[in-house]
């Protein structure tokens, strides 16, 4: 009996239990459903911004340079991205992010973003802002990533959410206006891939006789500003440079500081490695806007085959010739103004048919160095401080012997103290570059 007693009140006891987590659980989402949300929406906004989003990289880089975050979590996001030009599009200039981008700091080093996973929280305008990320696993590499940021700020109208995107964005603005990006193709893949994002390359650090730079920037500066007169003449809008000369001279540092000082981006093509007529014609009507065209060593091409029907080919087999070339750049529009340069220690080897005039319109020669670039970079590397030295060194060192490039080396080597850059090495130097430079200088 007593058994049956406690038995009884030992159900009720569980019945009651249930009742009561019921109620809870029901009054629970009642009230939180009717009145969270309303408390919700009155104390903070929310953006979730995905990863497929060019923002969603904006705002990592943000968060990652300029905001001490607030986390308890031991474990970070790493971001890293590559831009990618958009593979046989029809939208012109379409420029997506494929896996890893690499941004450079202040010393031109790599440097990778990371963010903490899971919730973070920083302050914004005296708000507080919670960052909350969330990845989702891949199943396989080839899968895109779907992580997505949640930015949610507290107290704060949706226009702090704005501001804050803003703010990302500019960043993101001020961090490209200080590099030029290196664009190249991937031999084989009709794809401009962001190589490499340099810091902008003054003017001033490349070495070169006034009369070459003046010329040089003068040219372009005009080529630039005069899109309504090419317009109303009727000629196409390009402007083809050569510079030809030795190696270690000078030529691809002009190219980059020539795309810093006219704020343009570099696309680097090299006709000897994976391209065919079509991949080519391709390629330069791809070209990202507000870009300088390189063909760099464009003899390597010429010298491949010693066939000017023939002169590369991409996998396939299909072919690259000189037809095909001049095909693509005498057809394609130009609505930017196209600026093409080509490199090449040899000259020669060019055929004349791409160095006619309306092709290239200025061949700019880089020499060995004369006494005018010596006496600048000696200047510039010692920052005046031992000019007393320059006569003995000018005395030793002919115009036209060494490289820049040469020269480059031999003051880095005696970067702390050029008093030890005495007869004898000098001596050396003098006839090691020599050699080097007479069984390189076949050019004109
Ligand atoms: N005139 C110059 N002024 C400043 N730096 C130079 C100059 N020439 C060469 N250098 C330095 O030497 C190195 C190689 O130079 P660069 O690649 O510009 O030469 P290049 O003429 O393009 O050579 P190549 O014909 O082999 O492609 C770089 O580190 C560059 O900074």
């Amino acid at each position: 009996m007593e058994n049956n007693n406690n038995r009884s009140s030992y159900i009720q006891y569980i019945l009651g239990v249930f009742f009561i987590q019921h109620i809870r659980t029901i009054l629970y989402h009642t009230l939180y459903r009717r009145f969270g949300g309303m408390v919700k929406n009155r104390f903070y906004y929310i953006a979730k911004i995905a990863s497929s989003d060019a923002m969603y990289l904006q705002l990592v880089e943000w968060l990652s340079a300029t905001q001490h975050l607030y986390t308890n979590s031991r474990q970070v996001h790493v971001h890293s991205k590559q831009n990618v030009e958009m593979p046989l599009s029809s939208e012109p200039h379409q420029v997506i992010s494929i896996g890893p981008t690499i941004n450079q700091n202040e010393d031109g080093n790599s440097s990778i973003k990371m963010i903490p996973s899971g919730t973070s929280v920083f302050f914004y305008k005296r708000h507080m802002v919670s960052v909350t990320l969330r990845s989702n696993i891949r199943s396989s590499m080839d899968e895109p990533s779907s992580d997505t940021l949640e930015l949610r700020v507290y107290l704060g109208g949706k226009q702090l959410i704005n501001d804050i995107l803003k703010t990302a964005f500019q960043h993101h603005l001020s961090k490209t206006e200080e590099n030029t990006k290196i664009y190249q193709t991937l031999p084989n893949c009709n794809i401009w891939v962001v190589q490499s994002l340099q810091r902008r390359r003054e003017i001033d650090s490349v070495f070169l006789d006034k009369s070459v730079k003046d010329e040089l920037i003068g040219d372009v500066n005009t080529f630039i500003r005069s899109k309504q007169w090419y317009r109303s003449s009727g000629v196409p809008y390009t402007r083809g440079y050569l510079l030809y000369g030795p190696p270690g001279t000078g030529k691809t540092s002009f190219i980059l500081s020539l795309a810093g000082y006219f704020n343009k981006q570099i696309c680097i093509m090299n006709l000897g490695r994976g391209v065919s007529d079509t991949s080519l014609y391709f390629m330069i009507n791809k070209t990202p806007p507000n870009s300088i065209l390189v063909f760099e060593d464009v003899d390597s091409a010429f010298t491949n085959t010693g066939n000017h029907n023939h002169i590369g080919q991409d996998d396939m087999g299909n072919k690259l010739t000189l037809q095909g070339l001049l095909h693509a750049l005498d057809t394609l529009p130009n609505l930017d103004g196209r600026i093409l340069v080509m490199t090449t220690n040899h000259i020669e080897k060019i055929p004349q048919a791409l160095l006619s005039p309306g092709r290239v319109h200025l061949k700019v020669k880089f020499d060995l160095a004369n006494h005018f670039q010596i006496k600048q970079m000696f200047k510039r590397f010692y920052e005046n401080k031992y000019n007393h030295l320059l006569p003995a060194l000018l005395k030793k060192i002919e115009n036209n012997t060494v490289s820049t490039a040469q020269l480059q080396n031999l003051f880095i080597n005696y970067r702390d103290d050029p008093t030890k850059i005495t007869d004898s090495v000098l001596d050396e130097f003098i006839s090691d570059s020599v050699l080097v430079n007479t069984h390189k200088t076949k050019y004109l």
